[in-house]
């Protein structure tokens, strides 16, 4: 079955419906630029509320941080994923997956299948991908923009680590999405907001509805 994470979490009652609705992981971005974004202490209050029984995967996201940023993040967070989703290098992966003992899944930018070309310089040092849509001009933020990529690059070479799709996934466009790219997972943040930075957690339910009836 086709694994989800909801992304940019930052209150309870979204949270309650990702868990509610079977998400495999959640979010948290740890990015102050974000509307979505939650500090340490705020993400650790919001994983403390879930129940342990089927907890998913808590996930923090992070924009080029530092060591000092991600330590403290860490000390404050039972994160089980790390998200790299700015410019870190090849060598950055690396160095924070063997620094902070957690799975890291790089997140890179697809508008055309040069980018794809990446892929095998991260695979040795990642454990999945984020394959997601590049922000749209004048976009202020490297994700969480509701903007669609090009889904028929996917299908032109194999991807080799686990990975999820991303980028404008929304109830209504997810089951098309799985089958056009055979995406293993998905991730989403704007298509189930009522506003930006505002969850809905009725639309939580239906992408995950969506996603796990694929
Ligand atoms: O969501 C954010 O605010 C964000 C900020 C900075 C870097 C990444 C961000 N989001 C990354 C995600 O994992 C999103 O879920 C992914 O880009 C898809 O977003 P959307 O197209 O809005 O569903």
């Amino acid at each position: 079955m086709t694994l989800v994470k909801i992304c940019g979490l930052n209150d309870a009652a979204g949270l309650d419906a990702a868990r509610a609705g079977g998400a495999d992981m959640v979010g948290f971005v740890f990015f102050p630029p974000s509307p979505r974004a939650v500090t340490p202490a705020r993400a650790a209050a919001l994983a403390a509320a879930m129940p342990a029984e089927g907890a998913p995967l808590r996930v923090g996201l992070f924009v080029d941080a530092g060591d000092k940023e991600l330590a403290a993040t860490l000390e404050a967070v039972p994160l089980d994923i790390l998200q790299l989703h700015g410019e870190e290098t090849p060598e950055r992966c690396a160095a924070v997956r063997a620094r902070f003992g957690r799975p890291v899944m790089k997140a890179l930018g697809i508008a055309t299948e040069a980018d794809l070309a990446l892929l095998d310089a991260y695979a040795p040092v990642v454990d999945r991908f984020l394959l997601d849509a590049k922000p749209p001009p004048g976009a202020t933020l490297p994700g969480g923009n509701a903007a669609v990529f090009d889904w028929s690059l996917l299908t032109r070479r194999a991807i080799p680590r686990p990975w999820l799709l991303a980028g404008g996934l929304t109830p209504g466009n997810v089951a098309e999405a799985i089958r056009a790219t055979g995406a293993p997972g998905v991730d989403v943040s704007s298509g189930v907001e009522r506003a930006r930075g505002v969850k809905d957690p009725a639309r939580i339910a239906a992408f995950l509805a969506a996603a796990k009836g694929a």
